[in-house]
């Protein structure tokens, strides 16, 4: 079938090129004629595994192709798909801009028999407003929308997109739905066919409850840092209830990206507009805010009054998660500055992001790799899961470190074999060794076991 995407940002053009690998003919369209340029020229403008690839052998068999011009690429689509960007307002709320933009410029183009599919996330009844602002731009309602929210993660979505786990058809009438299930033909899913209300409140729910997952184990493991009880096993233990599920119970230094933090703010906002009072959804915001400021704190221990001044601190990992450049609401911006504040020089390291960073965040000095941005540090923060730092050489850091402090916030390392190697060394929720500081033969200044409870 032919079908135009609307917008090449994460969602987009993931969703144009998984298409066209499924056989469809795909045009993607963007405003932003840079971005054109560069993916005409084979060039990926995010980092996603395998994603460049895949783009290119579909561009070379002319299933895909590139363009600014709408009317060019909705001239013989059967779905036209919305993906463009739903950011915050102040208040939280969804900014509805970009969509309005698009949906006024897609009844400039639309002809009778097309259907409109929404792939941004978007608030209860936004799908209607398409339907209204494509209806006063054309003049007729001879077409149909849908909403196809998106589930595909950051990192594995090529993956996520090709075999998902379900697809979610919120349709008005059966040519929506004959055109969606055209569309996912050859993907083998749980189709779930609702309303269109369904589908767009769904999208909120399910990443409101993985963003509450994370809080509560995140929770769970600041009471785990209390009684001496370790997280991880924890998660383990009640992980194999399938009730409860193993995944998203992966405590640190909290939930970052550019969807958990704003869907939640907007679901929020969601329900009020519903006349619904969330409670859950609020706590959930305020334990992952909690959670950056108790990592920083940790460093307290080891360099307490005004503790941070002439220090020179280390950060690993600036993406937001592992496999992607993608910076958005990252944690590391609230620890990076919180450590500037107190008057520490920052160096940071990323595998990937490190681009984005030069951008984002231009006052930040930043290392080529690992091994430089260790070097002569007082402490390390690692921020970002990456495999790279997994593999990390504990006896070569410990060597680079001026003083072998590490406060590791993704809890990639372990614990015993930290201490074992004589490093000061802090995570989130794991059982505190208790002579962890004695091996260090007095080189920090403070010692403390500020975790354990007095009884
Ligand atoms: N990033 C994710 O992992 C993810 C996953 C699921 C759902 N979502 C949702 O999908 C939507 C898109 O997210 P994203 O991360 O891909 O955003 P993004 O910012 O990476 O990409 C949006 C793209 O839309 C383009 N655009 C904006 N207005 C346009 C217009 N009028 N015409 C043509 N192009 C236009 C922008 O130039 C940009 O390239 C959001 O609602 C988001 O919440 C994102
Ligand atoms: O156990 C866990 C799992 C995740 N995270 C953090 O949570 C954030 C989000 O991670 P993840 O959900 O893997 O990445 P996203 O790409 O943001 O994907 C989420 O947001 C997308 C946009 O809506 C949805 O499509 C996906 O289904 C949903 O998982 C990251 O900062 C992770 O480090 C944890 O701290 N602990």
């Amino acid at each position: 079938m032919n079908v135009c995407v609307i917008g090449t940002g994460y969602v987009g053009l993931v969703s144009g090129v998984c298409f066209s690998e499924l056989g469809h003919q795909v045009y993607c369209v963007d405003h932003d004629s840079l971005k054109i340029d560069q993916l005409n020229e084979g060039i990926s403008p995010i980092y996603e595994p395998g994603l460049q690839e895949l783009m290119n052998k579909n561009r070379q068999a002319k299933r895909l192709i590139f363009t600014g011009d709408l009317q060019k690429a909705m001239a013989d689509a059967d779905a036209i798909l919305i993906a463009v960007g739903t950011p915050a307002n102040r208040d939280g709320s969804a900014n509805l801009t970009f969509i309005k933009e698009v949906a006024i410029e897609i009844g400039q183009h639309i002809r009778p028999g097309m259907t409109i599919i929404t792939k941004s996330t978007v608030p209860v009844g936004t799908n209607k407003k398409i339907k209204k602002w494509i209806t006063l731009s054309c003049g007729h309602q001879q077409f149909s929308v849908a909403s196809c929210p998106e589930f595909l993660r950051e990192g594995s979505a090529i993956k996520d997109t090709l075999h998902m786990e379900r697809a979610v058809f919120g349709v008005e009438d059966d040519l929506a739905e004959s055109v969606l299930r055209a569309l996912h033909e050859p993907i083998q899913t749980n189709i779930i066919v609702t309303t269109i209300e369904t589908a767009e409140t769904a999208k909120y729910a399910a990443n409101a409850f993985l963003a509450t997952k994370i809080s509560f184990i995140n929770e769970v493991a600041n009471v785990c840092e209390g009684v001496g009880a370790d997280v991880q096993s924890l998660a383990e233990i009640i992980g194999l209830d399938p009730r409860i599920g193993p995944s998203f119970l992966q405590a640190g230094v909290g939930y970052g990206g550019s969807c958990f933090p704003k869907d939640t703010q907007a679901f929020i906002r969601v329900a009020e507009d519903a006349g619904y009072d969330l409670q859950i959804v609020p706590a959930v915001e305020k334990v992952n805010a909690q959670q950056r400021q108790r990592l920083v704190q940790k460093l307290k221990t080891v360099y307490p009054g005004h503790y941070l001044r002439e220090k020179r601190i280390a950060i690993l990992g600036l993406a937001f998660k592992p496999n992607t450049d993608d910076m958005r609401a990252s944690p590391a911006f609230e620890v990076v500055d919180f450590l500037q504040n107190e008057g520490a020089t920052v160096i940071a390291y990323d595998p990937i992001a490190s681009a984005q960073a030069r951008r984002l965040m231009p006052e930040l000095e930043l290392a080529l790799n690992w091994q430089e941005a260790v070097d002569q540090a007082d402490a390390l923060f690692v921020l970002t899961d990456w495999e790279e730092f997994k593999a990390i050489d504990l006896g070569e850091l410990k060597r680079k470190m001026k003083k072998p402090v590490v406060i590791d916030g993704r809890n990639i390392f372990n614990p015993n074999h930290m201490k074992q190697m004589g490093f000061y060394y802090d995570s989130v929720g794991r059982e505190i060794v208790d002579n962890r500081l004695s091996s260090l033969d007095g080189q920090l200044e403070y010692h403390s076991m500020p975790h354990r409870k007095a009884k």
